[in-house]
């Protein structure tokens, strides 16, 4: 299993793959639930902490929100577009400074919550690969 971060300029979009659907199958929503709190409560502690809505409140919404994208990427019901709409989701991040630094924070977050779930590597390996490229779409600063 490799949490490999592929790098990448700021303002590039490759191409990305899904994640497998066998993620959502074999962990269950509750359990993606339970990963995506999990990474949420790491950046509430790392320096990328400012970017994350300060109150409790806004901070268990925050993880709904992106728990219920994630299931809905890995083939189960579409909460997020239900509750948000289209996922547009460069965009949604476009009021945030992201650059490099926050998407090594945010990835290697997600490496420590992922590192111990029990599930077939190339299971596993799908989902990081996707969140790898995906976050390039994210980033939108060049400045430290
Ligand atoms: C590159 C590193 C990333 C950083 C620093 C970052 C940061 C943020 C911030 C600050 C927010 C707004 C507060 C919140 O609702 O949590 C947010 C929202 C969100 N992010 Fe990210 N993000 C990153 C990458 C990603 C990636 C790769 C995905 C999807 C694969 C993603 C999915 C989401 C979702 C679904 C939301 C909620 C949007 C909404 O409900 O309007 N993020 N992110």
């Amino acid at each position: 299993m490799q949490f490999n971060i592929t790098p990448a300029q700021v303002g590039t979009r490759p191409p990305v793959n899904l994640p497998d659907p066998r993620f959502l199958e074999v962990l269950g929503e509750e359990k993606v639930r339970e990963l995506v709190s999990k990474h949420y409560d790491l950046l509430r502690q790392s320096d990328i902490k400012g970017l994350f809505p300060p109150t409790d409140e806004g901070f268990e919404k925050a993880k709904e929100h992106s728990a219920d994208f994630f299931i809905q990427i890995c083939g189960g019901p579409k909460y997020f577009n239900e509750k948000r709409g289209a996922p547009m989701m460069a965009a949604r991040h476009s009021p945030f400074k992201i650059n490099q630094e926050a998407r090594r924070i945010w990835l290697e977050s997600y490496a420590v919550v992922l590192a111990p779930l029990d599930i077939e590597d190339d299971i596993k390996q799908s989902f990081w690969n996707y969140i790898d490229i995906f976050s390039i779409w994210m980033m939108n600063s060049n400045e430290n």
